[in-house]
């Protein structure tokens, strides 16, 4: 391995990490992205992320468990994230939604191209967009769609195959735009704020995309990452994954895997829920790594507020005890975006 040639990521880009790995293809940098230290990895399991029933804390109930809502701050608090049981989808239209997914990307690559995305452009069935140059490659491919507001819907990109396909991701969205407002009450009410304070501040055109992650088999899972550290730039994020493992949550310098449930979805803060709550929830770095044995798929879908408009702290998170730190911006996901291109992270830039 040592001597590959390092190839402008753009050719790389134009084959699928998908075929590389069925033709058993060499690892080239940048994909070879780690030196292959196994010690370093911290496997540990993290059945310390809290699970919360949504159900419970749902506000039209004045019985809401306060321990229950204590538990979901103190999660957001020190982990950033919390796995969500009792939010309404059945577990029957999770595995729907897990086996079109892996219908879809286990088809040929004929048809998955008919949805290709340039390597430029954003939406699609593809890898990112060319990083900086320097950066790693992600050892996996993606579906990347915009599914609400409707209008901002690109159905050329939508896969007509599987055939449920469709109106089963706009199903879900419907029912994950549901999730998101128990979740953002949720959320408001465990830091004593009025409910709706976090879904005023994304507004009703709030959007949602989603990203269909394919993580192949690697035969080196130790040289390269299936997806780079990051923080997401959405206000939050909601994973569902399989039942393969492989996501990772860095806590105190240490990674911890998040283990997997097949019922719940991961709730996982991005950088505009640590600016609106002034600092108070974490959006927590994380990665995937890759697997020598079975391959992965996750289904994140980013929860981001309107375009054009402007979040910042929520008045009653600032006050005396509390100073501001985050001062108001828009658009943070695009600054977050050139950001990430370089393998860093856009915080900063929202510092009051
Ligand atoms: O695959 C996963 O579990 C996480 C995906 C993720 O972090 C992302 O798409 O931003
Ligand atoms: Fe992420």
């Amino acid at each position: 391995m040592a001597g590959a040639p390092v190839l402008p990521a753009e050719v790389l880009l134009a084959k699928r990490v998908q075929e590389m790995a069925l033709d058993g293809e060499e690892l080239k940098p940048p994909y070879i992205c780690r030196d292959g230290d196994k010690a370093e990895e911290n496997f540990a399991l993290s059945f310390e992320i809290p699970v919360i029933d949504l159900s419970l804390v749902s506000s039209s109930d004045p019985c809401t468990p306060k321990e229950e809502l204590q538990k979901l701050k103190s999660g957001l608090c020190s982990w950033g994230c919390f796995q969500a049981v009792g939010h309404g989808i059945p577990k029957s239209f999770l595995d729907k939604i897990r086996k079109d997914a892996k219908e879809f990307f286990e088809q040929p690559m004929e048809e998955k191209k008919k949805y290709a995305k340039g390597v430029e452009e954003f939406e699609g069935y593809g890898a990112d967009p060319v990083p900086e140059e320097g950066q790693p490659l992600d050892w996996s491919d993606r579906l990347f769609l915009d599914v609400y507001p409707e209008d901002r819907r690109k159905l050329k990109f939508w896969p007509e195959n599987p055939e449920s396909f469709r109106e089963v991701l706009e199903d879900y969205t419907a029912k994950i735009k549901m999730v998101t407002e128990i979740t953002s009450k949720a959320m408001a009410m465990s830091l004593s704020l009025e409910e709706k304070c976090f879904l005023d501040q994304f507004g009703e055109q709030a959007v949602l995309q989603a990203r269909f992650n394919y993580y192949s088999r690697c035969q080196r899972p130790d040289l390269v990452l299936g997806l780079k550290a990051h923080a997401d730039g959405s206000g939050y994020t909601i994973i569902l994954q399989d039942e393969v493992q492989g996501l990772q949550v860095l806590k105190d310098d240490k990674w911890f895997t998040v283990p997997t449930m097949s019922d719940a979805l991961l709730v996982l803060m991005g950088d505009q829920m640590e600016i609106i709550t002034n600092g108070i929830f974490k959006s927590p770095v994380h990665r995937v790594l890759a697997n020598s044995e079975r391959e992965r798929i996750s289904v994140a879908v980013f929860y981001t507020p309107e375009p054009k408009r402007e979040i910042g702290p929520v008045d009653g998170l600032v006050n005396e005890e509390k100073q501001r730190i985050f001062k108001k911006v828009k658009d943070y996901a695009d600054i977050h975006w050139g950001y990430y291109q370089q393998g860093k992270r856009a915080l900063h830039v929202a510092k009051a």
